[in-house]
């Protein structure tokens, strides 16, 4: 059974093509990493796959549902921490979460009850009455994550969830994502730390210039090597290092 499926998908900003025609099978139950070299169209992809972005041309089906023609079916099947997503600063974290649940149009109680779990589990108690404008962003990264789990979606698409998070924190969302996926959730992380995607993941996508250069379950992508030295020989190779010889503080 297929979560996700992308075919075609493009994108472009002006004259940049940020996404060149992306087909992605995602199996249900899979972790999915999604890896690639800054400006690779990652980020383009997730937000057009989570119905956040629109897409000039492809589609995409998120457990056979048409994200673009029936996004009011599609929205309670997904969870989305999108990338740089601006919050509600002057909302305490729990109540940024009561505001998520409410929107999704969920029964107070069983919010209430969620929203408590999600705060012991992510750690944000200690924060107490602090506005969310004034967390750290490793606070910010999990109240987001909150957000995205509170009405139990099905796929879970998490645009860098580790950046800035603490190794503690970062331990307790790998638990949770991980014993989502053992229950059939589906979770699709982009992330730039090939330890973390090799660590987590069961699938992985390797993207560069807005095209898949290799896709499918994490042993056959990495074919014999870690994924490190395979995603440098995808991308043709380390590239060429400019010396900075005026910054070498003994020459001066
Ligand atoms: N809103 C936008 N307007 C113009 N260009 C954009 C916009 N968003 C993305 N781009 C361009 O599209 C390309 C893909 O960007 P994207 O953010 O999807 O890459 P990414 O793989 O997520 O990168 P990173 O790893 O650095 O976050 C880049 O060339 C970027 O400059």
């Amino acid at each position: 059974m297929i979560a996700v499926r992308l075919r075609g998908l493009v994108k472009r900003f002006g004259t940049t093509l940020a996404v060149a025609g992306v087909d992605l099978d995602i199996p249900a139950g899979s972790f999915y990493g999604v890896v690639g070299p800054n400006g690779a169209g990652k980020t383009t992809t997730l937000s057009m796959a989570t119905g956040l972005l629109l897409p000039d041309a492809g589609t995409v089906h998120v457990h056979d549902v048409d994200v673009w023609r029936r996004p009011q079916d599609a929205a309670p099947l997904l969870g989305v921490l999108p990338d740089g997503l601006r919050l509600f600063d002057r909302l305490t974290g729990p109540e940024l979460i009561s505001y998520a649940g409410l929107l999704r149009g969920m029964d107070r109680d069983v919010l209430a009850a969620r929203r408590d779990d999600l705060v012991a589990a992510l750690d944000l108690g200690s924060a107490g009455s602090t506005h969310v404008g004034d967390y750290s962003a490793g606070m910010t990264k999990k109240v987001a994550l909150a957000c995205a789990l509170v009405h139990a979606p099905r796929v879970l698409v998490l645009d860098e969830p580790f950046e800035a998070v603490d190794p503690v924190s970062a331990t307790a969302i790998r638990g949770i994502l991980r014993g989502f996926v053992a229950t059939g959730g589906t979770v699709v992380l982009s992330s730039h730390v090939m330890a973390l995607v090799e660590q987590v993941c069961d699938h992985v996508a390797v993207v560069a210039q807005g095209r898949v250069l290799a896709a499918g379950p994490l042993d056959e992508v990495r074919a014999g090597q870690d994924l490190e030295t395979r995603f440098i020989d995808l991308l043709g190779g380390a590239r060429e290092r400019t010396e900075l010889s005026w910054l070498r503080p003994s020459s001066g």
